[in-house]
């Protein structure tokens, strides 16, 4: 059996009368890129906000990497390893992009000029220098070098959002959660998108727990996929085997396929 970064146990979450979340179970594979999916409202921020720490589950438990995670901020979970980005930009727009992406790292260092006269001797200078050398990385990666010194808040949408894929990285994470890393963008730049989170997944071996509406992309992607439907997990499985599911295509596609969707019920009750 593959093993787990992340295992989530009957999860329930209710904003007063509002059940976001009831009862769901999952487990992503450690290496993975595992989507969740499902129309408007059917719990896929809240339960992204379980996992990172944003929201408490009502019941239920998350584990990360064999750790119950449930009771910690996120910013302890940020020091386990996990990264995530937000649905609506949250970058620092009168920043730099350098300055946006060392931010995700400050909090891993030890020592900072906070620490006093020391800074300016080793080993202080060695972390900022080797936090600085991974932070230029991660530009190159994202082939982002030429905005380097551009001030965040002026450039186009498609590449604010990359800055910060960039700045998510730069924690390091063992696992990160993308909120619709995609959303409001054009082709070119979903097609790019789509490459970063490929390589990154493959090349720094990070596990990607993602929500994306668009199709296409969670098809072409993900190795697992997840849907979600007024709070309660519909199914997951193997994109393919998800897309073919007559009950996720009436709930998530908007298919009225009748006569596939009773030859599914006459399978089930047999
Ligand atoms: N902070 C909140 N306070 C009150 N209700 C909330 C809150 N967050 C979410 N909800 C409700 O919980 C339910 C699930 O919302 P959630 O945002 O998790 O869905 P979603 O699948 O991410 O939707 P979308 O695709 O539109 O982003 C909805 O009925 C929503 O109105």
């Amino acid at each position: 059996m593959t093993e787990s970064i992340l295992k989530v146990e009957n999860v329930s979450l209710a904003f007063g009368g509002v059940k976001a979340l009831t009862d769901v179970s999952f487990e992503v594979p450690r290496g993975s890129v595992f989507s969740i999916i499902g129309p408007n409202g059917a719990g896929k921020t809240s339960m992204l906000n379980c996992i990172s720490g944003r929201y408490q589950p009502n019941s239920g438990n998350v584990i990360f990497n064999d750790k119950i995670v449930t009771d910690l901020r996120p910013n302890d979970r940020a020091d386990l390893g996990m990264g995530r980005t937000f649905q609506n930009l949250a970058l620092f727009g009168h920043m730099s992009v350098l300055d946006n992406i060392m931010v995700g790292r400050h909090h891993l260092l030890k020592n900072n000029w906070l620490t006093g006269p020391l800074y300016w001797a080793s080993p202080a200078q060695k972390e900022e220098l080797a936090h600085r050398r991974y932070c230029e990385e991660i530009i190159d990666f994202l082939e982002i070098s030429h905005i380097r010194k551009s001030v965040a808040g002026t450039l186009s949408y498609g590449l604010r959002k990359r800055v910060e894929l960039a700045r998510a990285m730069a924690l390091k994470p063992k696992l990160i959660l993308l909120d619709e890393p995609m959303a409001g963008m054009n082709l070119e730049e979903k097609e790019d998108m789509a490459r970063y989170i490929l390589d990154l997944n493959e090349e720094f071996g990070i596990t990607v727990v993602m929500i994306e509406h668009d199709m296409g992309v969670v098809m072409d992607i993900s190795h697992q996929v997840m849907v979600l439907d007024f709070g309660k997990k519909l199914m997951s499985g193997l994109p393919e085997e998800v897309m073919a599911d007559p009950h996720v295509k009436r709930a998530y596609l908007g298919i009225e396929d009748d006569d596939e969707i009773e030859e599914e019920a006459v399978k089930e009750a047999s």
